[in-house]
Formats: C-alpha cells, structure tokens, sequence
C-alpha cells in the first residue's frame, strides 16, 4: 500500500500496463455502475449526454443499484431490467431505511452479494475496457453499499474500476462530511481511481442544510458551472456554453450533473470520432487509462469555445445530423468544408484552450502543481485544430503542474461546432476541500464519542 498526502491509502491493484490493450480499439469503453440516488442520477444522465453529443462511452452497459427508500428517480435511458434494488428484505421485516447510513448500506450489499453479482450478468464484459462506478459519498447507499459494489466488481472481473465519487456541499452538515470521509477513504483503497466532484464547489454553497434525498433545492438554484479563469478573449466561451444540458429531472441537481457528465463523456470517449487518415497525434485511448494509473483521487478540466458558423445549407444540416447523430450522414455532409466555412483557428487560441481547461473550475478544485500525471485532449474539426498551438499548451500544462511528460492528443471531429479542451489531473494531493471534509470528520466524531453516540445514523439514534 502507498499513501498520498490526503492520508489515502492506495490499492496496489493497478492494472494497466503501457501497450494495454483495449477491447474497443478507438476509444475507452466502460460499463457504468451507478450506486444510490446520486449515482442513478448520474449513470443516467451519462446516457443523456452520449445521446445529445452522438458519443458512446458504455455501448448501453449500465447498470443501476439503490436501495428501496429512497428508490430510482430519474432513469429515463436505464431499462428497468438494469435497475437492481437492494435491500427490500430489511424494509419488509422492519420498516427500517438506510437513511444515509453506510454501514447498514454496506451491511445489505454484503448480504445480497448474490443478487448484485446476477445483476452484473447485464454488462457484457469482454465489451469494455474498465468499469465506472458511480455514487455520491455523502451518504448511505452510495458511501456504504458503492463501496461494496466495487469489491464485488473487482472478484469478478479483471478490468480497473474506476470510481466517480461525489462530495457533499458544506451546508449538507456533518455528519455527511463524516461519512464522505470515511467513504472516500474506502474508495480509493478498492478503485484504480476516483474521480472526485465537489458538489460545494458546483453548487456555490447554495445546497440547503438537513433536506431529505429526495426535496432537494430547485434547478433554479443550483449554482453556475462556469469557468474561474477570467477569459482572455472574448470569442472564448467558457464551459457553460454545454450542448448537453438537460431539461430539469427534478432533483436539483440537472445542471452540475450535465456538467460532470459531460467531462466525463468527453474525456472517456475521445478517440471516438475518428479520421483514418489522422497522424501519429491522434488521441491514444490507452492514455487514459495510464494517467489514471496513479491511483489516488482524480480532477478533469473543462474548456471549449464555439467555432464560427457561417450559416447556410451545409451547416444546417450539419447541426441537423448532430441532433439527429444515429442517422447514417451523407457523405457529402462530412466532406471537407469550403475555405470560407471554417476558419482555422489560431496557435495561440488552441494554446489558450489548454490553458483554460486547466484553470477552469475543477470538478474538484485543487493546486493542479500536486498532480502526479495528466492528460490533455483537444477535439475540433480537423481544419482548426494547430498543432503548434497544442504543443504549446501542453508544454505550459508540464511547467504548471511540474509534470515531465503530460500526454495529449487530440481527436479529430468534423461535426464540432466547438474546439474542446479536457484536461484530466490523476492523483491530485493538495486539495483544500478534502482537508476541511477530514478536519469536520474527525471533530464530529469527536463530539459523537464525547455524547456517548455510535456512527451511523440508523444505528446510532
Ligand atoms: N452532484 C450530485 N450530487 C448528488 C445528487 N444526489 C445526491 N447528491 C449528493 O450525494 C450524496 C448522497 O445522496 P444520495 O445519493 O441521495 O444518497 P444515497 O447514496 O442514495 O444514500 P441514502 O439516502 O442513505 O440511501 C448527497 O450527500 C449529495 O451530496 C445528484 O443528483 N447530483
């Protein structure tokens, strides 16, 4: 075991090996697991944004898990054959509820191993190249019986398991932060990784205190997912120009849920939208796959701006093939545009880009100097991606984050209407937010041993 500066422990499961192959050849293809009411939320909106962006990160492998109160909410895209819910036993002889506790969540997991391994038998395997488990930590589910879930995952297959942990928003209370902290511990002893979100950051502390898992605060409430940085240039839009955002689901959190599925859709699926005839640059999936090598907690970097369009019959039917991406295009829709169509965009835009994707808010903000390995990948229509402008962005990327060598490459689709820069930190240990959830964790378990209390809300109250 190795241990980070955030006090994780780090399984010595690595499994990806430079040259690692991948199943699907151009680009990472992962079963997505989703674990609780976050979780659900999330796998299902991940489906939302492959539809909208016409990527393909799972090829229809999900999976969803949740315990019986609260139940599935918002799962649209997931056929209920995929929809696993667990503990109806417990709620059959008792009455009783997970209620945000983790370890009864974990407890019933572990008892119903058998059940969530049949219900495995829906991700085809030999399918995808690593399993994605997703599930807000701050709570009972996701914290208790997501953990679980990725032990069960990992005795079955041979594939990493990565992780999307979600941390609650300050305002949630302490013992949420508790229970994340001791759920994040955990994650990143069993996944190759964990993604983290920072549900504080992305909501602006507008998520209000003690509400129950389903009265959560309004979309109009929830907070913006824009950009940090201040933008150098004006023709620059920041992350919020999302093409993916959804019609509200109802839970509060649409927006920072479009947000985090659309980094990962595009981090996961780059290489995707592939041109033949590319060179060497071309995004190499297994990239990802070795950044995330490190192990330890993860952050992904958004940015992108619109290109120019100039209207006319050819882009209107481009726009028209990319809400409409399942249907075969005419070859004569991807042919190269005319000179006074797509004007090449300039190095120092593309230098930028990175720059910004780096800069912009994090999905868990950090310093991005602690970052032990990162990757950058650039997608746009072919004519206006600069080589020189990348490399130059990439070079500021190593010097930023005092990484010798940070991968990259680009991904060439000639459908974009924008150029898109995802940049992923593995292993990040210098994280403000982590601190202050481990420094409340320790004191509110203080202060439950001092009133005589056990952890956990169901048992200890
Ligand atoms: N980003 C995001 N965070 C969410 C969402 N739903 C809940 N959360 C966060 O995830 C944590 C866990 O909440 P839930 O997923 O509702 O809880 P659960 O894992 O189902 O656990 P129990 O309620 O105990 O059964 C919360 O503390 C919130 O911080 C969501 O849709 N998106």
């Amino acid at each position: 075991m190795e241990h980070d500066d955030c006090g994780f422990s780090h399984a010595d499961n690595r499994h990806a090996e430079p040259g690692v192959h991948l199943s699907g050849g151009e680009a990472v293809k992962l079963a997505v697991v989703g674990v609780g009411n976050a979780g659900c939320r999330l796998a299902n909106q991940i489906l939302e944004t492959e539809q909208t962006t016409g990527r393909d990160l799972c090829n229809g492998n999900t999976l969803l898990i949740n315990s019986t109160e609260p139940t599935f909410d918002t799962t649209a895209h997931v056929p209920e054959a995929r929809r696993l819910t667990i503990g109806d036993v417990y709620w059959e002889a008792d009455g009783a509820d997970i209620d945000g506790d983790p370890d009864l969540a974990a407890e019933i997991a572990r008892e119903e191993k058998n059940d969530i391994i049949r219900a495995f038998d829906h991700i085809e395997f030999h399918e995808v190249d690593g399993i994605l488990v997703i599930a807000g930590l701050g709570r009972g589910t996701g914290g208790g019986a997501g953990a679980v879930v990725i032990d069960h995952l990992k005795a079955i297959c041979d594939e990493p398991v990565y992780a999307v942990g979600v941390l609650p928003a300050d305002s949630e209370g302490e013992q949420e932060a508790l229970t994340a902290a001791r759920s994040l511990q955990s994650f990143v002893s069993k996944a190759d990784n964990v993604i983290a979100f920072d549900n504080d950051a992305w909501l602006d502390g507008e998520r209000p205190t003690g509400s129950a898992p389903d009265n959560r605060l309004g979309d109009d409430e929830a907070g913006s997912e824009g950009n940090d940085a201040s933008s150098e240039d004006d023709d620059t839009a920041d992350d919020e120009a999302s093409p993916s955002r959804p019609e509200s689901d109802g839970s509060g959190y649409a927006t920072v849920n479009a947000a985090l599925a659309e980094r990962l859709v595009a981090l996961f699926a780059a290489g995707e939208f592939r041109d033949p005839s590319a060179d060497e640059y071309r995004m190499d999936p297994s990239d990802i796959i070795r950044a995330l090598d490190t192990g330890g907690v993860s952050t992904i970097g958004y940015a992108s701006f619109d290109l120019p369009q100039p209207g006319g019959i050819r882009s209107w039917v481009r726009a028209l093939t990319d809400r409409f991406a399942w249907i075969p295009e005419p070859s004569w829709v991807s042919a190269p545009p005319h000179s006074d169509e797509d004007t090449p965009t300039d190095a120092a835009k593309i230098n930028r880009l990175v720059r910004e994707a780096a800069r912009s808010k994090l999905t868990l903000p950090c310093e991005i100097s602690s970052a032990e390995r990162a990757l950058v990948v650039l997608s746009g229509p072919s004519k206006t991606l600069s080589r020189q402008g990348f490399e130059g962005g990439r070079y500021w990327l190593e010097k930023e984050a005092d990484i010798v060598d940070v991968m990259a490459g680009d991904e060439l689709n000639e459908r974009a209407t924008a150029l898109t820069a995802v940049v992923l930190l593995s292993n990040v240990t210098d994280v403000d937010r982590i601190a202050e959830i481990q420094e409340t964790a320790v004191e509110h378990q203080q202060s439950l041993r001092t009133d005589g209390k056990q952890y956990g809300t169901a048992r200890s109250e």
